[in-house]
């Protein structure tokens, strides 16, 4: 399966980047390092759905998405309409993300970004601070139930949050088991890479007061903004249909529902 490919590959990319920047590094750039923003904060307060809008440039279900890909430029417009955060894919071989992105993007921008990337080792956790993330994606297919917990608590010892993925009930026990705060839905169903809408709508039905949730791929249109929200949804995370768009800023207009 494409999952178990892609976290092989990944083992590999941590090996040789712990050679090129060990942690002893890391950490001494994290001792005159930022304070992150409150992801948590941008997702709840709002009336509407919260957008976290995502710079992909492929997957490996859709190949390359966007031909003229600059992140930073990407990252601007978003920022310009005001999303309330970014999501960065950083990883490489599958994705054709870069960290280097996620670093640009820290410079140019000053709203919470979350470092999307296939967090499996600590070691990426205190990268993904120095590289300027706010907040990590922690993917519950492929962690234990003690690396979620393990990994949630050395996130937050060094300011950052943890967006919780999950796409099944089983996965959903797991994630609040270990206490997570906020809860990605993944409509993908990363198997048969079918995004499907019901998937937030079956696991909404099990969620305990208090969480914030987002809803995660699959969302294209007005009617499935409109659709989340009746769901009670705090926010979404958009990638490829923002990344086809002619003009990003008109998609977003069009997916808040700006002039209906
Ligand atoms: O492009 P979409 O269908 O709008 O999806 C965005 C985002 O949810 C998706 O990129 C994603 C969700 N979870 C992930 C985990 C790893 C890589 C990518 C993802």
């Amino acid at each position: 399966m494409i999952l178990d490919k892609i976290i092989r590959q990944k083992r590999l990319t941590i090996e040789k980047e712990k050679m090129k920047m060990p942690l002893h590094r890391i950490f001494s750039i994290l001792e005159e390092g930022r304070q992150p923003l409150d992801f948590k904060r941008v997702l709840k307060n709002k009336s509407g759905l919260s957008i976290i809008a995502e710079v992909k440039r492929a997957s490996p279900s859709r190949g390359v998405i966007r031909e003229d890909f600059n992140p930073l430029d990407i990252a601007r417009i978003y920022h310009q309409n005001k999303v309330e955060a970014i999501s960065v894919l950083t990883e490489e071989d599958f994705f054709q993300g870069s960290s280097q992105y996620l670093s640009q993007i820290r410079r140019g921008t000053d709203i919470p970004l979350l470092r999307k990337d296939f967090i499996i080792e600590p070691y990426q956790i205190y990268q993904s601070k120095a590289l300027g993330a706010d907040a990590i994606l922690l993917i519950t297919a492929v962690l234990s139930i003690e690396e979620l917990i393990l990994f949630q608590r050395s996130a937050k010892e060094i300011g950052l949050q943890c967006l919780v993925e999950v796409h099944n009930q089983k996965e959903l026990e797991v994630a609040l088991e270990a206490d997570a705060e906020i809860i990605g839905i993944n409509n993908r169903d990363l198997k048969t890479f079918e995004t499907d809408l019901e998937t937030t709508a079956d696991l909404m039905k099990k969620m305990p007061k208090g969480k914030i949730i987002v809803s995660e791929s699959g969302i294209h249109t007005r009617e499935d903004m409109k659709y989340l929200e009746s769901l009670g949804v705090d926010g979404v995370l958009i990638g490829e249909s923002l990344m086809r768009a002619d003009s990003i800023g008109d998609k977003i207009r069009e997916l808040r529902g700006v002039g209906d």
